[in-house]
């Protein structure tokens, strides 16, 4: 049955929590907030404040302690796992599977999905990515930039719909971070995706159409003046 496209994620009254031993860690509470298919946010903030596990709650992989995440198309609500198909996420750890190739690990998704021609578009995006010389190795073989780029080519090599990137450029040198950069928000126009980015970086946030900040256990949307928003 063809899949029918989520184009809006809506986070309502979400709070969340965890409980520790001996005590309760907030995190957030009553966040309101909507991700819009085709637009580019970034979520930022002190290290501890909860950027990752809202992009967790975002994208689906997470539920929150109160509050409802919606994913809808048009007005019509879609089941959670109408999104699961259609996001990259591209994880702090990258999670990277061990026994895979780098060929294998960016082709695996497109496999999933019965892609024809699977290798030779994981090919491309590995070049894309500047790892047309890591094809064979696998995950332990590469640098720690070499497995997130590795990773950014895992996630968006079957054109996701939605992409959420946790610290997508966090092990990378400028000119790298730069490129990875340029990869993300090409995908994202060109596809008409909407990229979620956890960022510490400046830059990296600043070509984001809006910002949620982290502040004194507090989420709000930072408002960009057009100016303000680089061209992507
Ligand atoms: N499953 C969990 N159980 C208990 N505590 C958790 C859990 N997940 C996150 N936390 C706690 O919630 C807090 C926020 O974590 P989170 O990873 O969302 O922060 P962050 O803003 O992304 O941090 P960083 O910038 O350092 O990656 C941390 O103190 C963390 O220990």
């Amino acid at each position: 049955m063809p899949v029918s496209p989520v184009s809006r994620i809506e986070l309502n009254n979400v709070s969340q929590s965890f409980t520790n031993t001996n005590h309760q860690v907030h995190l957030f509470r009553k966040l309101t907030l909507s991700i819009v298919q085709g637009q580019s946010y970034a979520i930022t903030g002190p290290s501890g404040s909860g950027k990752s596990s809202l992009l967790m709650l975002m994208s689906g992989l997470e539920e929150p302690t109160q509050g409802q995440v919606s994913y809808l198309q048009g007005g019509r609500m879609m089941p959670v796992h109408q999104l699961r198909e259609q996001i990259g996420f591209i994880f702090q750890q990258f999670h990277l599977l061990p026994e895979l190739t780098a060929l294998n690990n960016v082709a695996l998704p497109l496999k999933l999905r019965g892609h024809k021609e699977a290798e030779q578009k994981a090919r491309a995006w590995l070049e894309k990515v500047g790892l047309g010389h890591r094809l064979g190795h696998k995950p332990q073989q590469l640098s720690g930039g070499e497995q997130q780029r590795a990773a950014i080519a895992r996630a968006l090599v079957f054109e996701p719909r939605f992409i959420f990137a946790d610290e997508p450029t966090g092990n990378l040198d400028t000119q790298c971070a730069a490129d990875v950069a340029d990869l993300l928000f090409s995908c994202c126009q060109q596809n008409g995706a909407g990229l979620i980015m956890v960022t510490h970086s400046e830059q990296l946030a600043a070509r984001a159409q809006q910002v949620f900040a982290f502040s004194n256990g507090t989420c709000a949307l930072v408002e960009k003046t057009r100016s303000e928003v680089q061209c992507v």
